[in-house]
Parts: C-alpha cells; structure tokens; sequence
C-alpha cells in the first residue's frame, strides 16, 4: 500500500476530481458519510457532541459530519475558526448546509473571540482542524485549542489527521501543541508520520477509510514509501522442486558469536536452517565450539583461531550468502578480520549488530562496502553508524534513505515498523509483528531468516521483505500462542515453519 505525502494526496484528489468524474463537493460528501458510518458505529446517540472545523477541507469534512450527525439524532453543536476570514470553497459549501440543517444544536462561526465550551467526561469532541494541509507548526489561539481540549476528559476522534501533526515531517512541531486523539479517521491511506513511535500516543486508536480515491490514480502515482501487503510477499515465495538437492538449496555462511555470546550464533543459525537453505555454516571461535554442535546440530562449525573472537577471515568460494554479526563482540583483531572478511566476500552479505558497531568505530570503512550490501540497525546502531543523534524517526529514516542511496545498500531500519530503505530512495515499511518481539536475540533471527533466504536464492530486495515480514509472522504467531510478554527469540525460530506455510496458502 502506497504512503502519499501530503501534496501527493492533493494531486490524487485532483485525478479523482477529473476522472471519475466527481464534484469535489461530492467526493468530500463520500468522506462524511463514511468518516459518519465510523463515528455512528462507536458512539451511540446519547452521546453528546462538539465538533471543532479549521478553515481548509478539514473543516470541511467536520462541517459535514456535524450536519450527519445531527440528521441521526445526535446532540450536535459546531465551532468554525474562521480566523482569516478565508474559507476554502467545500468548507463554505458545507458551513451553508449545516446552517441550514434545522436538527443541529448550535453553530459558532469564530472570528475573533472564542468562548470555549465546556468539555466533559461522556461527550465525543470532532477534531477537523487542520488535516494534510497544515503547513506550519500550531500556534496561538489553536494551540490554546488543542490544550484545551487534550486537558479535557471527553473522548476526541480527530478527521484524517490529529490537528497539528504534519502528515510527514514534525521536526519542529511542538508536541503540547497537537491533538491527542482516542480514534484517528484517516481518509484512503496512512500517513508517513503514523509510522513512527513517538507519534503514536497523537493517534490513538487507527482506523483506514476507504473513500473510493481513483484507482488509475493511485496506481500511476509514484510514491517514495509503502507499506508491503501479504500479497506482495506471496507473489515472491520460491516454491521447491520435487527433485531439490540440498546443494541446490544454497548454502549459507554465519560469522557469529564470541566467547559468552555464543546463544546469538545459535539463535542465527537455527532461524537460517529454518529459512530454506541447504547448509549452513557457523564461523565463531574454538570455545563455542561444543555449544553450537549441540544446539544446532544441523550445521557445520568452522572454528576460529582464536579461542575467543573472530580474527581469521573465512573463505567464501562455497558459499551463497554471508551474514556477520551477531554477537561477535568489538575486539580490534575481530574489526580488522571483518573489514578484510567483507573485502574478500563476493556474494551477498548481511551486516548486523556488532559488524555495524565496529563499522561505527571505523567509519571510514563505509565507504568500502560493495554495493548491495544489506545492513541491519536497530534505532541505536543506525545512529551510532550514522555519526548522529537524530531529534525524531523521521529524521533518521531521512538519514537512512541517504545512506541506502549513497552507499548502494540496503537498510532495515529496525523497530515495530521495520524499514527497508533500498538503494533507488524508496522505502518499504514491514507490517507484521508486535511488541513481544522486543526481547533479546529476535534481531539475531532477522539476520539468520536474512541471510538463510539469500543462500537460498532471494534476491537482496526480496530476502529483506521477505525476511521482515516472516520473522514478523512468526512472531505473531508465538505471540497468538505464548501471549507476548512471554515471547522468546526462541520462539519465534520454532514458528518460522508456521509463518512459510501462511505464506504458502
Ligand atoms: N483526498 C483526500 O484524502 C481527501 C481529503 N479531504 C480532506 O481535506 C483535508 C485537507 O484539506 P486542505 O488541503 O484544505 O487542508 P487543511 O488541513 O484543511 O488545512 C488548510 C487550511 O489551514 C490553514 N493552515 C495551515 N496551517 C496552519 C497553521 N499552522 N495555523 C493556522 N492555519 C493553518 C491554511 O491556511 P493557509 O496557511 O494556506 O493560508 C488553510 O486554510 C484532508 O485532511 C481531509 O480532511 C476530503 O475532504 C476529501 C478527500
Ligand atoms: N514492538 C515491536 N513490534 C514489532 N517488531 C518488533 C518490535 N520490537 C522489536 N521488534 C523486532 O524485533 C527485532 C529486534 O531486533 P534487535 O533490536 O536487533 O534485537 P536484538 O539485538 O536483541 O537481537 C527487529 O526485527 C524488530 O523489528
Ligand atoms: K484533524
């Protein structure tokens, strides 16, 4: 599913306008009527309501869901800021039918001095302030607004957007300043800044309203983020041959675990075995050896000189896919084998946790990588590669994106909404998994789940989204079963089975 900015969503509307053809006053209509199905289906009629319209088509919206509401019963009064004295022509459109409509409570238009209602615990306010069109932090009258109605105890339900959260960039927003919302209605599409974690306490509980944006136009428009769909990674799941070789399956080199971390090799490798390929094979030093012949005895353990650290790169000439990382520790000996490992290395590679720590370290090193790489941060990782704090998540998916594109990589940006950013610019968020997940070592399974799919054929691209979205199924699925405070990474290995036969069907 495609993610609009703002000013792609108005060019949608326009397509919409032309070639459906629709009447703009009509097409707001549609949105009423189904922004009204969703309110109607939450709140009774003994609820009473308030219903606060900004200027622009948001207001429009809200204009026309107050008319709706009060045709249905509900005890309706309406606030218009008119503060410019400049209403967008579907926002006058329907401040003229509500005043006509006879059923509604009351209807302000505020120009000048506002006399605040009194908000109370039971009634239902209807935030249409401001939507995709606000183009500049709130301020003044409207922030006092939105803080009074935040301090209230009423229930609020915001119109596409909860007013005073930018569609995409918030950087300068100030947060006492936007609408904290118990439901957000938004129209067609998620925004960019839903996405991100700090913005959800605004949202509150989301839900999507088709209202029936053209098709064509939807399609024709590029956009630079998207949410990946279950059909999506259907249509990409290799299917075996009834004459499989396990040689033809792949084979797949882990670099993984020193000395006290070896539990993250083992949870790599087992995730990697589970992914399809043929082989794996675990690079870690000498000490883990018994740990990881007992665990996982399905793999092959290459032993290291070392006792304690990967300092002896590996040859890769059998090998698929290289992943590298996982517990590996930050011993120099171990960063300078990396760098020499990653040179050597002419199949496709996957770099997470320690592997992107040492690079951090050596950040020079960047600049070496060959293109296609795929690297794995989480939130922390990423900054400290990046060389930067960053003030909010959109400001580090910037980042991210850059960094995909200078660097030719691919960059999961981890976190409940995984990022993929790919090296033409474009980013595709994941949509599975929950909160369980946030436990120790599922990151190790990302990068066994990863790598195990590379070996097995996937191309870059579709091992990161095929990756992302299995390791998330299967931690639905743990989670469906085991509930999610008691997630363990573990579990998410044992369902992986599980989350490929979903995807099968
Ligand atoms: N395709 C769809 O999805 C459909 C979308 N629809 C709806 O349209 C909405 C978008 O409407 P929109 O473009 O008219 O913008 P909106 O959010 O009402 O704000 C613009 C007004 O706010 C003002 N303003 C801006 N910032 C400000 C600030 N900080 N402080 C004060 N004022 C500020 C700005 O004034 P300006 O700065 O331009 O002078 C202008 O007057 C969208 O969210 C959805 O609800 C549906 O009707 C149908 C289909
Ligand atoms: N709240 C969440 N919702 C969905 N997925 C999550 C959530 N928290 C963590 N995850 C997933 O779990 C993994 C955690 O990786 P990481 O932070 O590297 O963990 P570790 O270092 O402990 O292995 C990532 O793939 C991330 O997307
Ligand atoms: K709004």
């Amino acid at each position: 599913m495609k993610i609009f900015t703002g000013a792609q969503v108005k060019e949608l509307d326009k397509y919409t306008i032309e070639h459906e053809p629709i009447k703009s006053e009509d097409l707001m209509e549609r949105a009423a009527d189904a922004l009204t199905r969703a309110i109607t289906a939450s709140w009774g009629t003994d609820t009473a309501v308030v219903v606060f319209a900004g200027p622009g088509n948001n207001g429009g919206d809200a204009l026309a869901v107050a008319r709706m509401l009060a045709e249905k019963d509900y005890r309706t009064t309406a606030y218009l800021f008119n503060i410019g004295n400049t209403l967008s022509e579907d926002c006058t459109i329907n401040k003229k039918r509500l005043q006509d409509c006879k059923k509604l409570r009351k209807f302000i238009e505020v120009t000048n001095e506002f006399d605040p209602p009194r908000l109370e615990k039971g009634m239902l306010v209807i935030d249409g302030l401001f939507g995709s069109g606000l183009n500049k932090p709130l301020a003044g009258g409207f922030a006092s607004l939105v803080k009074y109605i935040n301090q209230s105890p009423a229930q609020v339900v915001s119109i596409d957007i909860p007013s005073g959260l930018m569609s995409e960039d918030n950087t300068y927003s100030v947060r006492a300043n936007i609408i904290k919302a118990d439901m957000t209605l938004t129209l067609q599409q998620k925004k960019l800044s839903f996405m991100f974690p700090e913005n959800q306490n605004f949202i509150g509980k989301l839900q999507i309203l088709d209202i029936g944006l053209s098709k064509d136009g939807i399609e024709s428009i590029p956009a630079t983020y998207s949410v990946v769909e279950e059909k999506d990674i259907k249509a990409r799941i290799l299917h075996r041959n009834s004459f499989a070789h396990k040689g033809d399956m792949g084979s797949a080199l882990l670099i993984a675990g020193s000395y006290g971390m070896a539990g993250a090799a083992v949870l790599a490798a087992k995730a990697c075995l589970r992914s399809g390929t043929g082989k794996v094979t675990v690079g870690t030093p000498k000490r883990n050896n018994d740990i990881l012949q007992i665990s996982v005895p399905e793999a092959i353990v290459h032993h290291d000189k070392d006792d304690k650290y990967f300092t002896e790169p590996i040859d890769v000439e059998e090998f698929d896919a290289l992943g590298i990382g996982p517990g590996l520790g930050q011993n120099e000996n171990t960063a300078i084998a990396l760098i020499t490992q990653i040179r050597k290395t002419q199949v496709p590679i996957v770099l997470d946790a320690d592997a992107l720590n040492i690079l951090a370290s050596h950040r020079a090193w960047l600049q070496q990588l060959p293109k296609g790489i795929i690297m794995t941060p989480h939130p922390k990782e990423f900054e400290r590669l990046a060389g930067n704090h960053y003030v909010d998540s959109y400001e580090r998916l910037c980042k991210a994106q850059s960094m995909a594109q200078q660097l030719h990589a691919y960059i999961i940006l981890k976190g409940h909404h995984s990022a993929l950013c790919l090296p033409d610019g474009t980013v595709i968020f994941n949509s599975t998994g929950n909160a369980g997940m946030a436990t120790a070592g599922s990151g190790d399974v990302l990068t066994g789940i990863i790598t195990g799919l590379l070996a097995r054929g996937y191309k870059q691209a579709e091992a990161c989204l095929t990756g992302m979205y299995l390791h998330g199924i299967a931690g639905d699925i743990a989670a469906k079963e085991k509930g999610m405070e008691s997630l363990t990474a573990g579990d998410l290995i044992e369902k992986i089975p599980q989350a490929f036969a979903f995807l099968d069907k």
